[in-house]
Parts: C-alpha cells; structure tokens; sequence
C-alpha cells in the first residue's frame, strides 16, 4: 500500500505535468481541492481565462470584518530538459539521502503544498484563526502571470477577500539564514529597431541597418558593464541594479543555405531582458534610450513592453516596508524565529513575480520560501529540495500563519 505522508503528498504534486510551455492545470487543482476538502476548507475555482484556473482556498477566521491574509503559490513550472537531469523531472525521485529531485520542488511547489500541511497541522492542534486565511494557486506565473495573477489582482472576486498582508514565494538560501523579499524588479522587454540603405557587402558606406544597431549594441553594452561594475565592487546586490541582457539579434538577408553573404541588410533588430529594480528612474531610463539606445537620427526605432508597474495608484515605489514601523514585518519576523530560525537581510529579488501585481494594489507581500542550507535552483537542472527541509518549512509556516492570523492591532495598512 502506497503510503501518505506530508512527503508522498508533495511527490504526488510535483508529478503533476503543469510545465510549460504545455501546463494541464486540471488533474493540479483537482489534487488539492481534494487535500483542501480533506482538512475543510472552503474551494473555489475561478478561471479568468478558460483552462488557466486560479483556486482559492479559505479558512474563516472568528473575525472575518478584519483584512484577511493570503498565501500565494503559482502552479505552473518552467520546461525542463529531461536528458540533462540525473534523476527524471516529473518523477519526483527520492533518493537514499532525502533529497526530492523535480521541476517545481523549489520553485514553487514546496510552499504550495506546505501551506496545506501547516494548516492541516494547526487545525488537529485546535488552534483556530481571528482572520481569515486564504491560499490561492495561480497559473502562468512563469510566463508573466498576464492570464493568471494580473487579472485575479484587479478582479472583484480579489477585492472582496479584503487582503491585508500577503506572502508569496521567495527564493532558496544556501546558508543557514532564511531569505525574505521586500520587492521584485520589474522586466521590460526591450526591442530597438534600425533601418539603413542597402548595399554591396564589399562597400564601406555610413547608414547601414546593421552598422547603427550595433553602435547601439555597444552602447547598451557599455551600460550593462556600468552596473555590472557596482555588483562586482560590491556596492550593490545583483537585483538593485539595472540588468539589461541582449537575448536575440535579428538581421541579414535569407539564402537556401542560410544567409547571403554579399547583401549588408536594410533591417536589423536586438531583443533585450531588461530589469528594474524599485529604486530605478525608469523616465531616465527611458530617455536613454530614446536619446541614446534607439535614437532616430540614427534611423532607430523601439518598443518597451512594460510588463508590471513600478508605482502604485498614487505613485509611490512599490516596496514592502520591513522595520518595526511595519507591524505585519515584526510579526513575521518573530514568528519564523520562533522556530529557531534566523532572517538574513531583506532582499529586491532577482527575478519577478507575481507579487508585483498585489504590490501594486498598494498591498504589502513578503517573498519568502523557507529553504535553508539549500543550493538556488530555480529554473536549473536538477532542481531538488531535501525532506528534512520541506518538513521544516511547514513547521515554519504554522508559526507563521498562526501569528499573522492572530494579530488584532489596528494598523491594516502600514505601506
Ligand atoms: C515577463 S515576466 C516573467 C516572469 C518570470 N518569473 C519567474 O521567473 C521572470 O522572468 O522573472
Ligand atoms: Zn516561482
Ligand atoms: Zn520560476
């Protein structure tokens, strides 16, 4: 007989097929709606776009007047190349040492299921929430969240939980101090464009398409080495600069073999990840790049597609504040000490996440995984989570969801 435990259940999850570029959501959610109803809390399944479904559990707190909290986690998982990993991605293998080898064990399966586990725990105490506690499993995340969070964020379905405080998932630690996130970056995909004359490839000549991109190509990458330089001069962190990563270039005229070889083009294009952190000016950053990058005496053009804001409704940089002025923070912060751990020095995370979309609504949310002594292996091969940390983490989330439920104070939104 199969066993069932906090393990089995998470191993069973992670073999569920909601990598992309294909994710099935159906036999996900119908997993935990069953672990849900198995414990009582309330389901329900909302699908702002068909096949893209956001569930949302609830836990009635004895005072459901009060703003509620949430805890976030996204269903879907990057693709992952089988044939490099040691143990299959979808097998959830465990090894004789513990670790659990799966797409999606760190990122972010793990606080999915250990949201459920911690509940289940607390329940069987006895213990009972004052607010209400909500978990929601949103698709698409790892392609932007545009049919999944973003739209769950502005939804009237969002409104009326009435959140309060949000956690979502944060990021490994490879030391003995958990990480916790105070803000993402925010991604631009950047495309500059230039035309010039055609010509004979054996002509030197001024104006070709190509000869003005790559002026911009140098440039851009010249600024890159700027911020790159304060990283490496350790004057900041990786996620508070400005990354700007060239991830295509377009041009050349196409022949049967590949490319004509004596045509200099009249069209060249450069693709770019951009980054933001908070902090950043991004009306600077665009008049760089107006002026600069893509300037059209150069014959360039561009497009930034901003994908998440960097302010709220009434313009203020969207960070969550973490000092004691910020009684959702203390609380948070002595609750995961409670449990004999240790808060390393909030972070911007690298990366983006749905968080944005709740920051956004000028609604607090820490990015937290509670992963310890554990390599950073999102999106990588071999992406594992050992047992003894996953259980750990749920013990961490029940001290952390019993505090946050418990806490009467008026101060609802300290931004
Ligand atoms: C264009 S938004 C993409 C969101 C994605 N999130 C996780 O990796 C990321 O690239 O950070
Ligand atoms: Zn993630
Ligand atoms: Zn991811």
């Amino acid at each position: 007989e199969q066993e069932d435990t906090p393990i089995t259940r998470f191993q069973q999850y992670l073999r569920f097929r909601t990598d992309h570029p294909n994710p099935n959501y159906t036999a996900a959610v119908s997993f935990l709606i069953n672990q849900a109803q198995s414990i009582n809390l309330s389901t329900r399944t909302i699908e702002f776009v068909p096949g893209k479904p956001v569930l949302l559990l609830t836990w009635l707190g004895s005072n459901p007047k009060l703003p509620s909290l949430l805890f976030n986690s996204h269903l879907d998982s990057v693709p992952a190349e089988a044939d490099k990993w040691i143990h299959p991605p979808f097998s959830a293998h465990r090894t004789d040492d513990g670790r659990i080898y799966a797409r999606g064990a760190q990122d972010d399966k793990c606080i999915g299921v250990q949201y459920l586990e911690s509940i289940k725990n607390l329940k069987s105490r006895g213990f009972s929430p004052l607010r209400t506690v909500h978990i929601s499993y949103v698709p698409e995340e790892e392609i932007g969240g545009f049919d999944g969070m973003e739209k769950f964020a502005v939804s009237s379905e969002f409104a009326e939980l009435n959140v309060g405080f949000v956690v979502d998932e944060g990021q490994a630690s490879p030391g003995d101090e958990y990480r916790v996130f105070y803000g993402d970056r925010t991604p631009w995909e950047l495309v500059i464009r230039a035309e010039g004359i055609p010509g004979h490839g054996a002509k030197l000549y001024d104006d070709g398409a190509m000869e003005n991109l790559m002026k911009s190509v140098e440039l851009i990458s010249r600024f890159r080495e700027t911020q790159f330089d304060f990283v490496k001069a350790g004057k900041a962190a990786n996620s508070e600069v400005i990354s700007v990563n060239p991830v295509y270039l377009k041009a050349g005229t196409a022949s049967n073999t590949g490319f004509v070889m004596n045509m200099q083009p009249s069209e060249a294009e450069a693709g770019y990840d951009l980054r933001l952190p908070p902090m950043a000016d991004p009306y600077a950053l665009k008049k760089r790049i107006a002026e600069e990058w893509a300037p059209s005496i150069r014959n360039m053009t561009y497009t930034i597609k901003e994908k998440g804001k960097l302010r709220d409704h009434l313009g203020r940089v969207i960070m969550t504040s973490t000092d004691d002025s910020n009684p959702w923070w203390s609380i948070f912060k002595k609750a995961v000490e409670a449990t004999g751990g240790k808060l390393a020095k909030p972070e911007i995370l690298l990366s983006s996440t749905d968080a944005r979309y709740i920051r956004s609504l000028g609604i607090q949310v820490l990015g937290f995984s509670p992963m310890i002594n554990t390599p950073v292996l999102v999106h990588d091969h071999n992406e594992f989570l050992k047992d003894t940390v996953f259980m750990k983490g749920i013990e961490v989330y029940e001290s952390v969801i019993s505090a946050l439920c418990s806490f009467d104070g008026v101060y609802d939104q300290v931004i």
